[in-house]
């Protein structure tokens, strides 16, 4: 570099990096307008804005400022993964830049028109402000918008744990009994129990397990529960809603299958809805603009809300969600607390419940519940700080799966690397040699260790997976079959398509998302020239919500073709199992889906499951990313990789995303 970095401005030094891809462009935009708005002795404060909106755009509502001092290389997680050896090398690294504005607290200046500083104590005045920046107590910064939305989503949320409803605990234990069965010593079932019981303590409440733990068994019980003893004479108005299509699909689906098995009188049924909707349905898109229909002033007609799928929320969705819910209603939230956090800035699931698997209920919850449901808790669920985790003495977690079984196959590799044990991984991955084919196959696991994403046992392996589909391609009806007769055939291509899937960890490189895509093209078709074409058979899948089309993020499609004199259509199912053809020019956000991102593949499960990771370790590799991709399959899971160090390292690494809720 020729000039000292002390002669340049904050923006000038961020140029470089920006252009190396190091920041975002909206990074650099921000640094540029606060530089104009920043006093002499203000530059710190200009890349703190740089910053801050650098880690809204890897997930964090706010920086964290402890984080940055301390261990800015880690804070930051620059550069990014795609940056080259010599842009590495190149370009100032951030630590350097940190180290230069920020050597302690005192380099802060606290009387700045940009900045607002907030009391240490929670329950001192704010005062007003309308700085960009707020700094929270513990050193978190951020943009006055994300303060906001945190803000609110707590004051809402403490609003709705306040509220006491009155419950009348013979109706309550009666109910109880009757759609659980009476209570028994194992504690297996008192727990899907329990949630049912603390949900009827307050309008909020959270519900977390892995895959299969039971929670859209427990939720419709619940709901029968809040029917039966409603005070109102009308049925409550219950929602039901997802972040993505595809989750609110599976979600109507698994709510339906749920009801038909239940042992109610149908006029109860009747009074369970099983529509659910996108988040955005719900609130009501505006089209080009930030906001919702739904808010304060025009709130949802609902005195229930459940979503499914909460860790998929962000922190902005979630900010209008209690905006546009009406104080009374209650808030249920269901999710995977330990999978991967939304890809926009956030993780409320996740942060809510932090630690739910150690229960930490206070003597108050216990109470409560013995009171109404006579409903105990176990000794080791119990703390006497519980009271310090407010959001927990609402919150019920399932431990067991009724999917897998936690000592073998699927479950106890999802177990291990969601708890982080290396161990029984590397015994299993390296031990491979020794576990005979038949254990495997029994195992429903399997690693394959390849050199290239080109290896012939991959292409096998993929081949295989997919040959399913590939025949009944060739099986289209004859010319003269009826459409009805397409539509079926169209109905068992696209179920086919759910059987087989591979999950990229990583978007760019032979090993991530592009380049898997590209490989299967070749293997398949002989040659690229398809890669963004419309070809016969390409499976297809909705990136974002497109409303004139009635199609949603996540939806899978694929070409097809009914005649040969017809054109190539993609295919997708509507509603009631209806298919529906769509002319290809009509869609606007599609990418080709033989591969699709473990990001994307979250609310979905397929038969058999591919996770490909990268060949060498990387900053987007976590546990989490690995635990989802996993819990994707529902009979078997394959992971591919160059390395299996890498699957080690990412079972290391846990996404830990700053925020204050
Ligand atoms: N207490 C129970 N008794 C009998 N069957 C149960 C019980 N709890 C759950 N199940 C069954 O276990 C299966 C998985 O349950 P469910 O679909 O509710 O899990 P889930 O946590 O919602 O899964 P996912 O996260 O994958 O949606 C279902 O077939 C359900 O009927």
């Amino acid at each position: 570099m020729a000039n000292s970095p002390m002669k340049l401005s904050v923006v000038e030094i961020l140029e470089p990096m920006h252009e190396q891809g190091w920041i975002r462009s909206i990074d650099l935009a921000l640094a540029k307008y606060l530089e104009q708005l920043a006093g002499p002795d203000e530059e710190i404060l200009v890349l703190f804005g740089a910053l801050v909106s650098h880690q809204l755009g890897r997930g964090h509502p706010c920086l964290d400022l402890h984080g940055l001092l301390y261990d800015p290389e880690t804070t930051l997680a620059l550069p990014p993964e795609h940056a080259s050896a010599l842009a590495r090398e190149d370009c100032m690294r951030p630590a350097m830049l940190v180290c230069l504005y920020f050597r302690d607290y005192g380099s802060i200046p606290m009387r700045s028109k940009l900045l607002q500083v907030l009391p240490e104590d929670p329950a001192a005045p704010i005062g007003s402000s309308n700085s960009p920046l707020v700094l929270a107590p513990n050193g978190r910064l951020y943009l006055r918008r994300y303060w906001n939305y945190e803000l609110s989503i707590k004051n809402d949320l403490r609003q709705r744990m306040r509220q006491q409803p009155s419950v009348d605990s013979a109706a309550l234990k009666q109910v109880l009994d009757e759609l659980f069965g009476p209570l028994t010593a194992a504690d297996e079932y008192s727990w899907q129990r329990l949630a049912c019981a603390l949900a009827m303590r307050s309008c909020f409440t959270i519900v977390t397990g892995g895959p299969g733990t039971g929670k859209t068994y427990t939720v419709v019980r619940l709901l029968a529960t809040l029917q039966r003893l409603r005070e109102q004479q009308q049925p409550l108005r219950i929602r039901l809603a997802a972040p993505t299509g595809k989750a609110a699909a599976r979600m109507s689906e698994a709510i339906s299958t749920e009801l038909n098995n239940l042992n109610c009188s149908d006029g109860l049924k009747a009074e369970i809805t099983t529509e659910a909707v996108t988040l955005h349905r719900l609130l009501g898109s505006l089209p080009q603009q930030r906001g919702f229909k739904h808010n304060h002033s025009h709130p949802l007609a609902a005195d229930v809300l459940i979503i499914d799928e909460a860790s998929m929320v962000d922190i902005e969705m979630m900010a209008a969600v209690v905006d546009a819910l009406p104080a009374h209603a209650r808030l249920i939230l269901l999710g995977d607390k330990d999978q991967l956090a939304s890809v926009e800035a956030g993780a409320v699931l996740g942060q809510l419940c932090r630690e739910a698997e150690h229960g930490h209920y206070s003597d108050a919850t216990a109470n409560w519940l013995n009171e109404t449901s006579e409903q105990p808790l176990p000794m080791d669920k119990m703390d006497p700080q519980g009271e310090q985790w407010p959001y927990l003495q609402h919150t019920a977690m399932f431990h067991v799966s009724r999917r897998f079984d936690p000592n073998k196959g699927i479950g106890k590799l999802a177990n291990e690397v969601n708890q982080q044990q290396v161990g029984w991984l590397n015994d299993w991955m390296y031990g491979q040699e020794q576990a005979t084919a038949q254990q495997q196959q029994l195992d429903n696991i399997d690693l394959l260790v390849v050199e290239t994403a080109r290896a012939p046992a991959f292409k096998e392996l993929v081949l295989e997976g997919l040959s399913g589909l590939s025949e009944l391609l060739q099986q289209r009806p004859a010319p003269s079959a009826t459409d009805v007769e397409f539509d079926d055939w169209a109905r068992i291509v696209l179920t086919q398509l759910g059987q087989f899937q591979l999950l990229a960890a990583t978007r760019v490189g032979e090993w991530g998302l592009q380049g898997l895509n590209e490989q299967v093209i070749r293997w398949l078709h002989g040659d690229l020239e398809h890669v963004d074409g419309w070809f016969y058979g390409r499976p297809v899948m909705i990136t974002q919500n497109d409303y004139s089309m009635n199609l949603r993020n996540g939806d899978m499609g694929i070409v097809l073709q009914r005649r040969p004199d017809e054109p190539l259509r993609v295919v997708f199912w509507g509603a009631d199992q209806r298919i529906r053809w769509i002319v290809p020019s009509r869609l606007s956000f599609v990418e080709t889906a033989y591969a699709m991102t473990i990001h994307k593949s979250q609310g979905s499960e397929f038969a058999h499951t591919v996770v490909v990771l990268p060949d060498r370790d990387m900053p987007v590799l976590s546990k989490e990313l690995l635990y989802t991709g996993i819990t994707r399959g529902k009979t078997r899971v394959s992971l591919v990789c160059a390395n299996p160090w890498v699957i080690i390292q990412a079972v290391k690494r846990k996404i830990s995303r700053s925020g204050g809720l």
